[in-house]
């Protein structure tokens, strides 16, 4: 991992005193103390996470390191492309396990962090699975993580309340809810509160193991019909880490002594790399597998991120770079036919609108968009599709349900055929279009409000009436040149002070005052000036949110 320093680490009996938690040998928790945390942080479960980090810690860095290869062959112009050396596999005649009964409808499935209320309000919200999120939705600090896993807990516990003081309601849940998936972190982000052997745990290790550990016998009675838990797997680049994560599937499956291929898990394509392992990722996951999702944000963010010594592959405004695009509709039809001819679910992605409450014409003809966009998924012939909000399930699955008739999916019907010739050229095909100042204002204000969000706890947030998210947001920083005038950073500057005016007009004095506007602005300004791109926009951002107990450098 990048950066890691070692620490002066107290000894274990005095940490335990120190903090509560009664932690294995080589375990060292930073984070506060809360007696429903350390529930969650029993000395079993982190002796699971720790053998999870001892084993795989060292593949995970080869991963990553051969991440930084690729973009570095990449950044001297070489292409991404498929793998000669799995053609094999690309050709071969094999097929996943096919879909537990539990899973086999995924019509309409529902995203949002694991706050409390939220997952009560999607388990009840008529969706067929939700997708509860540690990763794009959540700002992964200590609070919002410690309580993520608390309310997991419950919710698959089925006793999850929620009362919201304010408004004298109380929340629970209905008798029938979502089948629930759980994305944890991605492979690139460190966990600062939990060290291990003197090194921050990864993320992902921290959310797939604790969730798991805690849930894995009450998922597999009442939610999972004996299959389970499921997983979204986000941002991958290549099938080895797909291999990772099928060989933590199964010593997770040994250590509850359940069935090999209990654990299902989509994973999202959703960066330009993956897009030419689609395969080879299905066939390394091929017993744990349920299919693959279009994660379209992230994915038009891997396009800027890879191509980012490529001048003239500059992407046109973002609101211009839309599925239809030519290298977007060959991404998801070549999943499409990926997926179908495997046997498992071709997901696609997330429609950013979301319902507007104040203005019942501008709220239908959001809803129109979302209806729109869902069509032309279904008649492509994906099984399934995203809603960001409870708002948009009844119309997200109306258009499926008109166009899948009575079948769970599309699995069987839709083969795409017509896919199986999609080209190297039409997955990077340059998309078309215009970049605007108009467009870099927008990216400015958007950009540097979703930062002051999630520096305040905050992982999605509505933001000009669309949804924003870590991946949404990601791609707002990069695409800031050939505006028809060259964009100096002397007209940058000018751009993110104006705008930050703006911003401050927008919403209030006061609330400027007492968010993180400035910090966000120097977080975001720096990125957009780097010579070269962070791997992601949260990671520098991250170093803000660690609070380390006892207090101390918490920088990474
Ligand atoms: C690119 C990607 O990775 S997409 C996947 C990751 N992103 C996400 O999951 C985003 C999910 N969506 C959200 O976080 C939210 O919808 C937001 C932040 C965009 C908007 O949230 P809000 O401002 O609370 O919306 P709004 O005020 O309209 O909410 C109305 C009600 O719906 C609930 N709600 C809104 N979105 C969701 C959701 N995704 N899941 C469950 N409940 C939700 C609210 O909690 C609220 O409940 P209440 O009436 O009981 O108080
Ligand atoms: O995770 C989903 C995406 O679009 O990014
Ligand atoms: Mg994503």
């Amino acid at each position: 991992m990048k950066g890691v320093r070692s620490y002066g680490f107290p000894a274990q009996d005095e940490r335990k005193i120190a903090e509560g938690y009664d932690v294995p040998e080589g375990v060292y928790i930073r984070g506060r103390y809360d007696q429903e945390f350390a529930k969650i942080l029993i000395k079993d479960a982190l002796q699971f996470v720790a053998d999870l980090q001892r084993e795989f810690r060292n593949r995970i860095k080869y991963a990553m390191e051969c991440r930084r290869e690729a973009k570095r062959r990449y950044n001297e112009g070489a292409l991404p492309g498929f793998d000669p050396a799995t053609r094999y596999i690309r050709e071969g005649d094999w097929t996943c396990a096919p879909p537990p009964s539990a899973v086999a409808d995924q019509r309409v499935e529902i995203t949002g962090p694991v706050e409390r209320k939220m997952i009560i309000n999607a388990l009840n919200s008529g969706a067929k699975v939700l997708m509860a999120d540690f990763e794009d939705a959540l700002s992964p600090s200590w609070e919002n993580l410690m309580r993520g896993y608390v309310n997991l807990k419950d919710a698959v516990d089925g006793t999850i309340t929620f009362h919201d003081k304010a408004r004298n309601r109380v929340y629970k849940l209905n008798d029938q809810t979502t089948k629930l998936f759980v994305r944890p972190r991605g492979w690139q982000l460190p966990e600062a509160h939990i060290f291990i052997d003197g090194e921050p745990a990864t993320g992902c290790l921290v959310d797939f193991g604790l969730y798991f550990y805690h849930n894995y016998a009450t998922f597999r009675r009442n939610q999972g019909a004996g299959f389970g838990p499921f997983f979204y797997l986000p941002k991958m680049e290549h099938s080895r880490e797909a291999k990772i994560w099928n060989y933590i599937f199964e010593r997770a499956e040994k250590m509850a002594g359940i069935e090999r291929g209990s654990i299902r898990a989509t994973v999202l394509t959703e960066t330009l790399p993956a897009v030419f392992q689609m395969n080879e990722i299905l066939y390394e996951l091929r017993d744990h597998s349920v299919g693959l999702n279009c994660g379209r944000w992230d994915y038009i963010f891997s396009y800027v991120k890879t191509f980012e010594a490529h001048p003239d592959r500059l992407l046109p405004d973002r609101v211009l770079v839309g599925m239809t695009q030519h290298f977007m509709r060959s991404y998801s039809d070549l999943l499409i036919w990926t997926c179908h001819r495997r046997g498992v679910h071709a997901m696609c992605g997330m429609a950013a609108q979301i319902p507007i409450r104040d203005d019942p014409e501008a709220n239908e003809a959001a809803l129109e968009l979302v209806r729109m966009d869902k069509l032309r998924e279904v008649r492509a012939g994906h099984d399934g599709t995203w809603a960001a909000h409870p708002g948009l399930i009844q119309a997200c699955m109306e258009v499926f349900t008109n166009n899948m008739g009575n079948a769970p999916n599309q699995i069987q019907s839709m083969k795409r055929e017509d896919a199986a010739n999609i080209t190297e050229e039409d997955l990077l095909q340059r998309p078309r279009g215009v970049r605007t100042l108009e467009g870099l204002r927008l990216n400015t204000r958007v950009g540097i409000q979703y930062v002051a969000a999630w520096l305040t706890g905050s992982g999605s947030v509505p933001l000009y009436n669309l949804m924003e998210d870590a991946a949404t947001a990601e791609i707002i920083e990069l695409d800031g040149d050939g505006l028809g005038v060259k964009v100096t950073p002397e007209l940058f500057g000018r751009v993110v002070e104006e705008e930050m005016a703006r911003i401050e007009r927008e919403v209030g004095k006061e609330k400027f005052k007492k968010g993180m506007y400035k910090e966000a602005c120097k977080i975001f300004t720096r990125q957009c000036r780097a010579r070269t791109l962070d791997d992601f926009l949260t990671l520098d951002a991250y170093n803000n949110i660690v609070v380390h107990f006892p207090r101390g450098n918490s920088r990474l």
